[in-house]
């Protein structure tokens, strides 16, 4: 069955705002466990908006399920990768300038600079997957750079999702269909919420795990964060 690893992001947001300790995100991070989520993402970005260099080392030795890191490999990256041995790494191709993940990795261009860092965080004993977009080259060029899984793009699916589902599922079910036959593992994430959640995992039912964040935390702000997030695990089972 899809696991659900909640991103933490958007509760860090809420807290620098006031740049005080409410919400407390160790007890979130906690609370999200308890409440059923089967793993804790974050996207720790240079600028510290949400997730903060401390928040990962703060984070890390609470999760009990799955920790994953979202971000650019670079060497800040690498050094909380490192250092915090989360169960899974997930890579970016992010500029820091960035207002949110807006493309996955083009495979094929960066086979070199992904070979290179993928074995160096295999190599701590860490699983990694990378971000990519709905399209069969780009997952076959995954299969090449050594990694663990692949994460599936969204948002063009959640975009699409109320014009025409079938369509917008169509790109999303090749290409992980080629990266399932390339041996590699499926993730997905970005703008998935409890309208388009049901139909993704029904469509591809061998996903992994989804990461989701923005949308579940709006979500709790209406049904209070335990109800939100047996929602969204009613939608994967
Ligand atoms: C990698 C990805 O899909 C993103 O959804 C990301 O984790 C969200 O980052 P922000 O919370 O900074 O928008
Ligand atoms: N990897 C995607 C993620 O962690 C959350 O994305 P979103 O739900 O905040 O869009």
């Amino acid at each position: 069955m899809t696991k659900l690893s909640v991103n933490v992001n958007k509760f860090a947001t809420i807290r620098n705002a006031r740049g005080g300790n409410n919400p407390n995100l160790i007890q979130v991070v906690k609370d999200c466990e308890r409440f059923g989520a089967q793993g804790i993402t974050i996207h720790p970005r240079p600028d510290e908006r949400h997730i903060t260099t401390k928040d990962v080392y703060d984070i890390k030795p609470l999760v009990t399920t799955e920790f994953n890191i979202e971000g650019y490999p670079d060497e800040r990256y690498l050094k909380l990768v490192r250092e915090n041995k989360p169960a899974q790494a997930t890579l970016v191709p992010d500029g820091p300038d960035v207002l949110t993940s807006n493309k996955g990795w083009d495979t094929i261009k960066n086979e070199s600079l992904l070979s290179e860092i993928i074995a160096e965080i295999k190599s701590y004993g860490v699983r990694t997957s990378i971000f990519v977009d709905p399209d069969p080259e780009m997952a076959e060029g995954a299969a090449k750079v050594g990694t663990d899984r692949v994460e599936l793009y969204t948002e063009d699916f959640a975009v699409n999702y109320e014009k025409d589902k079938n369509k917008a599922i169509e790109p999303y079910l090749k290409t992980a269909e080629i990266a399932k036959n390339a041996g590699l593992g499926i993730n997905a994430g970005h703008d998935l919420d409890l309208t388009n959640l049901k139909f993704l995992v029904e469509k591809i039912p061998f996903i992994d795990e989804v990461s989701i964040g923005h949308a579940l935390v709006c979500d709790a702000l209406y049904y209070g964060l335990e109800n939100t997030i047996q929602l969204y695990l009613k939608q994967l089972s």
